[in-house]
């Protein structure tokens, strides 16, 4: 399905976030890894969501939910032993369930999105999954891969963190539970630091002890643990929001967004940092956001990797701004669902930004003024690709049509119906 995005000036209403995408993943994984039966109230209802469902259920938990809340009971550390389990599009699904496959003799992992997650890379997990001695048949570093385990060793493990975090998260998820203590030690630099915060947080709900050293690249992990079954209850999503966010700020607006927490440890939770200090009129108290926007944006530079996932709205809203941005520090987005460098930006150029890449960085050159859209937009199976080229299309002079949208159901399906709901012209088209 395509989308046709039509300029629009002005935005008003008021949402709900969605719920957040990160620690739904994490609440149901750990809800699968207790014995007992745990509750997740409000959990993302999104094919990440889903993805993660269908795993745990196949590795032998009990899942049954109804439109608020999802009950589980866990398989602890004896999953069922399962021949092949299908991750869709998720990668961090695949590289937290990669660490539970390592406890069972042999899981073979598909792969159903090649041109997406086929490409992404897993090496540094392989590596540190092998150094435990367990066996893994890949392609180069890359789905469909075979994970052949049963009683991995603790003791001293190395990760590197220069790629994902989320291979350090998948080792402190699974480390917990060996018979032996762990000390993990993470090579090189850790990108994406602070959504480590966010596992060592559920870890924590659960009943896990981990000792983390203040930079987060020494742990110390005592063995033969036992997660606690729990009832969670899921925050708001800012990744996703981010682009609501940057909508409103680039259009005359009045929008609302509620259920965003201020101390929320999701990183992209700086977007709201980023939209003031780039003058955009807005408020955040009490859980809600409130955009009046203008129109009107400053330029500024920033550290992209303090909110990576919120990176790709954030660029979209600096295409309109007066002056020149940057977005450093932002490397590891060329091995998301797509490279949200050089793919993101042949896209917003197709639409008439003026951006340059460099190995780890965007620049913007802002362009108040607008910009001529009249283009078609191949999403690259990327979800935060539609959402942003969503933002710049309703600033464009003609309407942008969005070559497969649907894939934005990766985290937020509902994102255009909340867009139409604020008044934007978003129409599916087949
Ligand atoms: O741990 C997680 O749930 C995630 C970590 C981040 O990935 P990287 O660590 O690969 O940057 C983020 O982009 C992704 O959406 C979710
Ligand atoms: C990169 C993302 O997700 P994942 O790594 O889990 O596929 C994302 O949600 O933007």
């Amino acid at each position: 399905m395509d989308m046709i995005v039509t300029p629009t000036g002005r935005l008003n209403g008021e949402i709900q976030a969605l719920s957040s995408k990160n620690y739904t993943t994490r609440y149901l994984l750990v809800s699968a890894l207790a014995e007992g039966t745990s509750t997740i109230l409000y959990p993302a209802h999104s094919e990440d969501g889903e993805a993660m469902r269908r795993c745990i259920r196949d590795l032998g938990a009990v899942v049954e939910e109804d439109e608020e809340k999802i009950v589980i009971t866990g398989f602890g550390r004896s999953p069922r032993p399962t021949k092949e389990l299908d991750v869709g599009n998720a990668g961090a699904v695949l590289r937290f369930i990669m660490s539970v496959a390592a406890l069972l003799p042999e899981v073979h992992f598909v792969n159903t999105y090649p041109a997406s997650l086929g490409k992404r890379p897993h090496d540094d997990l392989i590596a540190a999954l092998e150094s435990m001695g367990v066996r893994i048949e890949h392609q180069n570093g890359r789905l469909p891969m075979t994970i052949r385990g049963g009683n991995p060793r603790g003791g001293k493990i190395q990760v590197s963190g220069s790629v994902s975090s989320q291979f350090l998260s998948s080792l402190l998820f699974l480390t917990p539970l060996l018979d032996e203590d762990s000390e993990i030690e993470v090579l090189h630099d850790l990108k994406s630091k602070v959504v480590v915060g966010q596992t060592l947080e559920v870890l924590e709900q659960a009943g896990i002890v981990i000792e983390a050293s203040e930079d987060l690249m020494r742990y110390r992990v005592p063995g033969r643990q036992k997660y606690k079954a729990q009832t969670y209850t899921v925050q708001g999503d800012y990744p996703g929001s981010a682009a609501i966010l940057a909508a409103a700020a680039v259009t005359e607006s009045d929008v609302v967004v509620h259920r965003l927490k201020e101390d929320s440890k999701q990183g992209e939770r700086a977007v709201v940092d980023v939209l003031r200090a780039m003058k955009v009129p807005l408020t955040h108290e009490g859980g809600i956001v409130h955009v009046k926007g203008n129109g009107r944006l400053t330029a500024g530079e920033f550290d992209g990797d303090e909110f990576t996932d919120g990176v790709l709205a954030m660029v979209a809203a600096a295409v309109f701004a007066e002056g020149t941005s940057r977005f450093y520090n932002v490397e590891n987005l060329r091995y998301k669902e797509c490279d949200r460098i050089t793919d993101y930006l042949t896209e917003l150029r197709k639409a008439g930004a003026r951006v340059e890449e460099k190995r780890d960085e965007i620049i913007v050159h802002g362009r108040p003024e607008g910009v001529e859209g009249g283009v078609e937009i191949d999403a690259h199976y990327d979800h935060r690709v539609i959402m942003a080229l969503t933002i710049v299309g309703l600033r464009s002079a003609r309407p942008i049509r969005i070559k497969d949208a649907h894939h934005v159901a990766k985290s937020y399906p509902i994102y255009f119906d909340h867009l139409k709901s604020l008044g934007a012209q978003v129409e599916w088209t087949s």
